[in-house]
């Protein structure tokens, strides 16, 4: 197992630059995933790592060791792409056994190192199968199964789940976070799904055109975000973000005030998640909508109102849709669960706790967001 530091690495192509400089530490058996929109670098990252791509500058190290120079197949890196490109005309057991053939490993090695991969994705029932054979889950099982039996120090994973249909992603993706843990394997997944990230991965890092926008833990990212990307990437259905002004301590939103407790002046970003709105009577707070359109969920229901401060989305949890199309609600919310940004974009140190609609509101009690 390994721990994966990057120093200032970049990758060009030609004059493109698609990595700027990327310092990153990955610890040994980590659990992290690359997250971010289409184009921003995840898989050129998973790439260099892997050694299928050499950086343009930079150190890659391996628990502290240069790996620039080493070719991926001396790496000991498994790697897991989307198409899990099996060879059609081997089984099930020679396409586990494929990255041994050069490794000069007596029989019964690979025999029992193939049967352990298999076990440890279950699949020791299927050995004899061609992958036409096998469904799309039991492939990506031997796709996995074929990284795994390398025994490697990193594991990387390219969106191994894609493929799947939804119910059986939700499976892998326990029985993924299950293995990792079992066998402590450093590991990086790159996926374009947050809940995925979420719920997998120790850390995530988002990424943004080529750069790291921030790393942390899911419950960092989601609230405590560095900036409006992250905040606005982050979050299903995405966080309500409405235009405000500041004066010293005065925040101004929608014709509404409110009091920061820390000074800032000029225009700023204020952002409330949908699932952290209570829609009360509309006497209870000093915001109020309009509610225009109702989306029942099954288990939650997506309102979108009209108010002062613009269109704000919220989402109550249980089935009973509480308010119709046309009646008047107010909003509250938690003051410590609201955001501020600058006109930069960067959240405001401190302001999640700093704002405070109400003052000295028990923290675990709903408050009139005005
Ligand atoms: N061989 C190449 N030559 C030139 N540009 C490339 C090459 N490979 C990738 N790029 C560019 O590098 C950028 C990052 O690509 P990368 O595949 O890492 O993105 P990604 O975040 O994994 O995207 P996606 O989620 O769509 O797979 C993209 O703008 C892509 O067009």
């Amino acid at each position: 197992m390994a721990k994966i530091s990057l120093d200032n690495v970049t990758k060009s192509w030609g004059e493109t630059q698609v990595l700027r400089p990327m310092n990153l530490t990955i610890e040994d058996g980590e659990f992290v995933a690359i997250l971010g929109p289409s184009g921003c670098g995840k898989s050129t990252t998973l790439f260099l790592l892997a050694g299928l791509y050499a950086p343009t500058s930079g150190q890659i190290a391996f628990d502290g060791h240069n790996v620039n120079r080493i070719d991926a197949r001396d790496r000991n890196v498994g790697i897991v792409f989307q198409s899990y490109a099996l060879y059609p005309n081997l089984n099930v057991r020679q396409n586990i056994a494929f990255p041994l053939r050069f490794k000069n490993m007596q029989r019964d090695e690979v025999a029992r190192r193939v049967e352990a991969a298999a076990g440890l994705v279950q699949i020791g029932a299927l050995l004899g199968r061609r992958p036409s054979q096998l469904s799309g889950g039991q492939q990506q099982r031997v796709a996995l199964a074929r990284a795994l039996v390398k025994e490697p120090n990193i594991l990387l994973l390219d969106e191994p789940l894609s493929n799947l249909d939804a119910t059986l992603r939700i499976a892998m993706r326990a029985e993924l976070k299950s293995i990792q843990k079992r066998l402590g394997i450093t590991t990086l997944i790159v996926t374009h799904d947050q809940i995925e990230a979420i719920t997998m991965a120790d850390r995530i890092i988002c990424m943004n055109n080529g750069a790291i926008a921030q790393i942390g833990t899911p419950d960092d990212l989601y609230r405590r975000p560095n900036d409006l990307f992250v905040a606005g990437f982050i979050g299903t259905p995405p966080m309500n973000l409405l235009k405000g002004r500041t004066n010293g301590r005065q925040l101004r939103v929608g014709g509404a005030s409110f009091e920061l407790t820390s000074a800032c002046d000029g225009e700023v970003t204020f952002g409330l998640r949908p699932e952290d709105i209570a829609l009360v009577p509309p006497g209870e707070a000093r915001l109020q909508g309009e509610v225009t359109v109702v989306e029942p969920m099954g288990r939650e229901v997506f309102y979108t109102l009209d108010t002062p401060a613009g269109t704000i989305h919220a989402l109550e949890h249980g089935e009973a849709v509480r308010h119709a199309p046309g009646s008047t609600v107010g909003l509250a919310c938690r003051p410590d669960l609201t955001l501020v940004f600058d006109a930069s974009g960067k959240r405001i140190a401190g302001l999640n706790s700093d704002l405070s609609c109400h003052s000295r509101a028990p923290a675990n009690q709903l408050e009139p967001m005005y």
